[in-house]
């Protein structure tokens, strides 16, 4: 399988001041397309600032559904989903699908829509919706922008264990490569092939997650 991201002995900040933050020491990271990892770590470990540094590099591949979906309020879910396709689009398509959305487009954001049980508020604003309604709306968002790989901050972490890993199941399932940040530690266990653990700046644990066991992960939240 070829790589997919690379990195060798990277520091990584946070913030772009003069005076950056430095998060991760000395990370040195292959990942190869096909692979599903997991990031996992205590808040504040790093997990985003890695996400963040490989989206920098890949942000033509990837679909990206970060942390905080900052979706634009006055607008219905179906629009907000639509923003995910803009650059798909031509100008002129994405004029015309604002104020009279084609019915392929109505069909393929119907589509979305309905996998993440939100048909029913196709056409609410974004700002009438639930914290984790909007959640889901970021996952329709990354899923309209049709790319073959996935990096996804804590994209699940709003919504209850049992939707949580259904819809999780259902996003890996709809990308070839998926580098995921997760607090819910089983669910990377048993959703992705492999995981990899930040604490104290630094990668602590990369390993497959069928040679790891839940013990195993106590160390990254102590
Ligand atoms: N808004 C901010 N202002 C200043 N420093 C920040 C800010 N956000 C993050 N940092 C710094 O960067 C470090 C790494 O943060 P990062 O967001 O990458 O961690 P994380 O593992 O994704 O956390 P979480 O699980 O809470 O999202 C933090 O420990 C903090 O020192």
């Amino acid at each position: 399988m070829s790589v997919f991201f690379e990195c060798q002995g990277a520091k990584l900040h946070y913030g772009n001041s003069a005076a950056p933050l430095t998060v991760l020491e000395d990370i040195s990271l292959s990942i190869r397309q096909g692979e599903r990892v997991a990031l996992l770590g205590k808040s504040g470990s790093g997990k985003s600032t890695l996400l963040g540094h490989m989206r920098e590099q890949l942000i033509s591949q990837c679909a990206w559904c970060p942390q905080q979906p900052a979706l634009v309020q006055q607008l219905s879910l179906f629009h907000n989903i639509y923003t995910g396709g803009l650059t798909r689009h031509s100008h002129l398509a994405n004029l015309r699908n604002l104020f009279f959305p084609s019915a392929a487009v109505q069909q393929e954001i119907g589509a979305i829509a309905e996998q993440l049980q939100l048909q029913q508020q196709l056409w609410k604003k974004a700002g009438e919706l639930s914290g984790g309604q909007q959640q889901r709306v970021g996952i329709g968002r990354a899923l309209y922008q049709r790319r073959r790989a996935l990096l996804a901050d804590e994209p699940v972490s709003a919504l209850d264990a049992e939707q949580g890993r259904l819809l999780l199941t259902s996003f890996l399932a709809q990308h070839d490569t998926s580098v995921i940040a997760l607090h819910h530690v089983e669910l990377a266990l048993s959703l992705c092939d492999r995981v990899i653990g930040l604490a104290d700046g630094k990668i602590v644990i990369d390993a497959a997650s069928k040679s790891l066991q839940l013990h195993d992960l106590t160390q990254l939240y102590q």
